[in-house]
């Protein structure tokens, strides 16, 4: 089953992102992915991978891909943010956390997380997803 995935990383993780995307790219092929701005671009200049790509997240890519946690269309979220950096838009970035927890969207925010989330997908752990997918969100359903 095909999952929605929305990669991100902030500057200083963006190396840790990409290898991280080639070490797994046979399992992102399977998906269908998302990502911000920047982060798409650095993930598309070394994989094969095809990423639908929002604004940058300063310019208000995270609150794109909120949109969709919103409406519960998004399966996986691996945002490896900086801990170390204050970032402009952090109000942003405390919004897209905040939502996957108002759906319970499993979220990694470091690469061991993020690991064992992707080997669980590889393993078809997020079979339960394809209920939510089987129910079409949006306005009528709030
Ligand atoms: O800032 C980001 C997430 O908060 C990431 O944005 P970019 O991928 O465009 O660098």
């Amino acid at each position: 089953m095909t999952m929605n995935i929305a990669l991100i990383a902030h500057d200083r993780k963006k190396e840790e992102m990409v290898n991280f995307v080639i070490a797994y790219e046979r399992v992102f092929a399977g998906h269908t992915l998302y990502a911000t701005g920047t982060t798409g671009t650095r993930i598309m200049e070394k994989t094969k991978l095809n990423i639908h790509r929002f604004m940058s997240g300063p310019l208000g890519g995270d609150q794109q891909i909120g949109a969709l946690v919103a409406t519960n269309e998004m399966d996986l979220i691996v945002f490896l943010r900086d801990p170390l950096m204050a970032q402009p838009h952090e109000p942003d970035i405390i919004a897209l956390l905040r939502l996957c927890d108002v759906q319970g969207i499993p979220c990694a925010t470091n690469i061991a997380t993020a690991e064992l989330l992707v080997k669980a997908l590889d393993r078809g752990d997020f079979a339960w997803r394809e209920l939510v997918h089987k129910y079409k969100p949006g306005v009528d359903h709030v």
